[in-house]
């Protein structure tokens, strides 16, 4: 373990008795994106909200920058870690530009007043998400891309040391899907630690890492190359896949 990571060190949770994080042992650093996927109910999401400090192990710990995630007043953790949540519940009367400013929520004082370095975080935060163009709009008047933009504004209005995100991409059509990933390509470049639930191996694919859980644990991890194979993908899925390799890079193909 070193300072500049998030670490679940043998993390286990379930609901009502029923374990669906068995004994996790993942570790993110600084300036890596490493990709979670895996089958539905896999536990992803859970070991996300664990790794956010939302849940509370029910054994083993969370690490954040060398110190227990949990020892951590919520103001300190939402200045480190940022989550976007799957479905995530979202104000309906606050135009997109006050929406972005609730990120620097962990950064105001108890007087609560943004400062000048607020601002320069939510500007940026707009302009790299490309949701300027709606500042004054309300969220229910955005298409579901638009608004997962928005939120991912919030999440970096935050200038979080980490970016937790489940399933970012899922409204997003293939435009803003490029632009998703080259943001998260300079983000990482910015030293910024990115774990995203992914279902599109395609995606996953251009992460440093991938980690594949299914039935509560890390099944594989390792490069995109090593986990995202056609057994693995066969045998966890019951389906039949190819895995082709263009520009070095695997390309899973579904079907005949
Ligand atoms: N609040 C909850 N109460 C009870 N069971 C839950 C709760 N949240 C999740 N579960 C169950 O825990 C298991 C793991 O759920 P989780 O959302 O972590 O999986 P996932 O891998 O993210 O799935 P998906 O790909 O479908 O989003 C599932 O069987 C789910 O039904």
């Amino acid at each position: 373990m070193n300072g500049l990571e998030l670490l679940a060190q043998q993390v286990r949770y379930g609901y009502r008795g029923r374990p669906v994080v068995r004994d996790v042992s993942l570790g993110l650093r600084r300036g890596e994106w490493l990709a979670l996927l895996g089958p539905n109910g896999a536990g992803k999401s859970t070991l996300l909200r664990l790794m956010a400090g939302l849940l509370r192990p029910q054994g083993g710990a969370v690490w954040l920058e060398g110190r227990r995630l949990l020892d951590y007043r919520s103001w300190e953790r939402g200045q480190r870690i940022a989550f976007l949540p799957q479905m995530g519940q979202y104000p309906e009367d606050l135009t997109v530009e006050e929406v972005v400013y609730l990120g620097r929520t962990p950064h105001l004082g108890l007087l609560g007043r943004p400062g000048l370095a607020d601002a320069e975080a939510v500007l940026w935060a707009m302009e790299q998400t490309g949701v300027g163009e709606f500042r004054d709009r309300l969220l229910p008047t955005l298409s579901g891309g638009e608004r997962q933009r928005v939120l991912l504004a919030r999440a970096l209005a935050a200038r979080p040391h980490f970016l937790l995100l489940d399933e970012p991409t899922n409204h997003l059509d293939l435009h803003h899907q490029a632009e998703f990933l080259c943001l998260l390509a300079g983000l990482r470049e910015a030293g910024v630690g990115i774990l995203t639930v992914l279902h599109d191996p395609n995606l996953a694919q251009q992460a440093d890492r991938v980690a594949f859980m299914a039935e509560g644990q890390v099944l594989a991890l390792g490069s995109p190359t090593e986990v995202l194979s056609q057994g693995l993908l066969q045998r966890v899925y019951g389906l039949y896949v190819r895995v082709r390799h263009v520009e070095g890079r695997p390309v899973v193909l579904i079907g005949g």
